[in-house]
């Protein structure tokens, strides 16, 4: 028999050296809702050349300039909104996520969680995980939409990590799910239980998506096709007569053009065009934040209700409910495979 005709088991067993990591990463969030904090997560966070592509000789001036010296203080208010005794909502739940999937996913692997600005950082969640015996980690950005600033920016901070090492673990890393059928019926099974646990029945669903510059988009960015056929795919599934569905960029930061239409100002729109029953959802967004929690749910009340809606609802984001973690876990063991046992 040459090595050609021969046969493979089917169930050959599992890599028996080194443990397997898994680390969830979300984008990150300040250490406390104050400006200092929220200072230095910003520095970083928009330093980022991936999240603002304007070249650092033009764009630092702005941002160490007036930005840094005027939002902190905004958006620190903006986040003692919604900061809760355990920390900031972001990190409260990636935690939970990870821990829940550590209880699920069951002693082959060790799974943390870290974030891309502010702490904890990549670079040290993955020395952690590799000073517990990890040689080969599953790379689990939490966006089901790819887009440069999102995916590609959390792969980039950790295949530094790995460039200053002589001895890297193998690294593999969890590909956006926008279009997966796992993650649609998710969000479509627990957006129909909220819907029909509201004590109003909405005329509009209004999906937001956080917005990005319209030039990343001219530039071949697939983040606005993602989140267009995450919302198509969506509005089929939970499809009911007299709903009709919206799907807006919300977010809007600086001058230039962002994706549209925007949010506030669809809402706005819906309530002056007679608009009176709401609700919206974030589904690119796998846990609640101060995006969904203070712009969309405290803000946008605000907007729709003043331009004379009646009724509004802000629906959560997937977080740890059961139709989350099961998609998540699924996510993951698929990625895990010849990694650990099914
Ligand atoms: C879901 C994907 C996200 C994309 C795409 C994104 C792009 C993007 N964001 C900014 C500027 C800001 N975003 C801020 C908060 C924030 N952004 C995301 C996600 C995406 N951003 C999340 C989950 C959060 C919430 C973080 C939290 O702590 O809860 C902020 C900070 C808050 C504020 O000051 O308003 C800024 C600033 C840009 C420029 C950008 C462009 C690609
Ligand atoms: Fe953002
Ligand atoms: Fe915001």
């Amino acid at each position: 028999m040459t090595w050609q005709t021969q046969k493979l088991p089917l169930d050959h067993p599992p890599v028996k050296s080194g443990r397997v990591g898994v680390l969830i990463v979300n984008l990150g969030t300040p250490d406390a809702p104050e400006a200092g904090p929220v200072k230095r997560y910003l520095a970083e966070f928009l330093s980022d050349r991936r999240v603002v592509e304007i070249p650092p000789i033009a764009w630092q001036p702005i941002l160490r300039g007036i930005i840094l010296n005027t939002r902190p203080k905004k958006s620190a208010h903006a986040y003692r909104q919604v900061w809760t005794e355990e920390g900031s909502p972001l990190a409260v739940i990636t935690r939970r996520q990870a821990d829940a999937m550590q209880l699920r996913l069951g002693e082959q692997v060790t799974v943390d969680w870290a974030m891309r600005y502010g702490t904890p950082s990549i670079p040290d969640r993955l020395q952690t995980l590799m000073d517990a015996g990890c040689e080969r980690i599953l790379l689990a950005p939490l966006y089901p939409q790819y887009s440069g600033a999102t995916t590609a920016t959390v792969v980039d901070k950790a295949a530094d990590k790995l460039k200053a090492m002589r001895w890297q673990a193998s690294l593999r890393t969890l590909p956006p799910y926008h279009d997966d059928p796992t993650y649609i019926d998710a969000l479509a099974s627990d957006l129909s239980r909220q819907l029909g646990a509201l004590e109003f029945e909405p005329e509009v669903l209004l999906l937001s998506f956080h917005g990005m510059p319209q030039r990343t988009l001219d530039l071949g960015d697939p983040y606005h096709c993602h989140c267009q056929k995450t919302s198509r795919l969506l509005q089929e599934k939970l499809a009911r007569p007299g709903l009709r569905f919206r799907t807006t960029f919300q977010s809007r930061f600086g001058r230039a053009k962002w994706l549209e239409p925007a949010t506030d100002v669809v809402l706005e729109e819906e309530a002056k065009a007679g608009t009176k029953r709401l609700a919206i959802a974030a589904p690119g967004f796998s846990a609640d934040c101060l995006e969904t929690l203070e712009e969309l749910a405290i803000q946008g009340r605000e907007q729709f209700t003043e331009a004379g809606g009646d009724h509004f609802a802000a629906l959560s984001c997937l977080n740890t409910s059961d139709a989350g973690l099961t998609m998540l876990e699924t996510l993951l063991r698929r990625e895990l495979s010849g990694w650990i046992n099914a």
